[in-house]
């Protein structure tokens, strides 16, 4: 028991004078920033004003202000922003946007030549001196089953708001796997209507035949009156006619090559088109498509003998 006091005691003794001697040292050692002001060295990237930077950098500041008043030249201050002049600036783009470590006002860090730089985040940068930053990484690939295909974007949709595109999905025309009436456009459901056309009805086929001649049906150019044209309907053995901007054409040449199907376009036989064509398919052009097929110009009926005498 006597033993542990004494033990104790000489130790404490010991501890005293230990710290005694720390503490002296301390002293005498020049002041350093102390932890509760390290803004003005690693936390704080811009320079702290006039003020604050005698506060907060005694070392830094007033030695250099000692000397000065000792000897009474211009010393060199020491200064601790002058080491990032040894830093050549560098780009952070390939653009015009430079990024300057001096303008910045950025420390030197890491160092010029430390393996941190070398190899910064595990990519290999080949050379410290570029000005050009490493490529991005690629990203993620994209989950095919998720993500719409590109092909699968430009599709257009099934549901939906659609402006008139053919029959509709009910209609005999789209659901119907047999030839039509006279056995050359055969009817195939799809988005917009269109329907298979038979062999030797393609759209060039058209064209071809267009070229060839009068596909009019009439000898001359004729004058028809509204209720002329209410007649050709394309049945009972009569042609079919249909008006556009106060034209007459004999469609029914064109029947069989219509891509939006046969029924579509007897839709507008004995009477105007123009509002059906509009409705469906305004930058297909009538007069070109159907140029030999004009009968001719759509007149006002006959007008009476007491008003012809006006
Ligand atoms: C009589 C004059 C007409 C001509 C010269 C004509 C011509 C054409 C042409 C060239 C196409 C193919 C369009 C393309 O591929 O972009 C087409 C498609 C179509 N037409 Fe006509 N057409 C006429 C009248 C009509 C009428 C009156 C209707 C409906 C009442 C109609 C309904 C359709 C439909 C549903 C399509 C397929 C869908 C589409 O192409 O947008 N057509 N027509």
């Amino acid at each position: 028991m006597g033993f542990m006091t004494v033990a104790t005691l000489i130790l404490a003794t010991l501890l005293l004078i230990f710290y005694g001697r720390m503490k002296m040292s301390w002293n005498m050692l020049p002041s350093w920033p102390s932890s509760e002001n390290p803004a003005s060295t690693l936390s704080n990237n811009k320079p702290p004003d006039d003020k604050s930077k005698h506060d907060q950098q005694p070392m830094l500041d007033k030695m250099p202000d000692l000397e000065e008043a000792e000897d009474g030249e211009k010393t060199p201050k020491a200064e601790a922003r002058n080491v990032t002049d040894d830093v050549p600036s560098f780009t952070l783009s390939t653009g015009d946007i430079r990024f300057d470590a001096r303008e910045a006002d950025v420390p030197a860090f890491p160092a010029i030549n430390s393996a941190q730089r070398a190899k910064p985040s595990g990519q290999t940068m080949k050379s410290t001196t570029s000005s050009l930053m490493p490529p991005p990484s690629r990203p993620a690939p994209i989950n095919r089953h998720l993500a719409p295909s590109t092909s699968s974007s430009l599709r257009i949709p099934s549901t939906g708001p659609l402006p008139n595109r053919g029959p509709p999905q009910s209609s005999q025309q789209r659901l119907s796997s047999s030839l039509s009436p006279n056995g050359t456009a055969k009817a195939v459901p799809n988005p917009r209507g269109k329907v298979l056309l038979s062999p030797g009805h393609s759209p060039m086929d058209w064209a071809a035949l267009i070229k060839k001649g009068n596909l009019s049906g009439v000898n001359g150019f004729q004058r028809i009156t509204p209720s002329q044209l209410k007649k050709m309907t394309g049945r009972k053995g009569k042609p079919a006619w249909s008006s556009w901007q106060g034209k007459v054409y004999n469609i029914t040449p064109y029947l069989p090559f219509h891509p939006g199907g046969e029924a579509e376009l007897m839709k507008c036989a004995g009477r105007d088109g123009a509002k059906l064509f509009m409705e469906v398919h305004p930058w297909v052009n009538w007069e070109n498509m159907l140029g030999s097929c004009l009968v001719g110009v759509l007149v006002p009926e006959e007008q009476s003998p007491l008003e012809d005498m006006d």
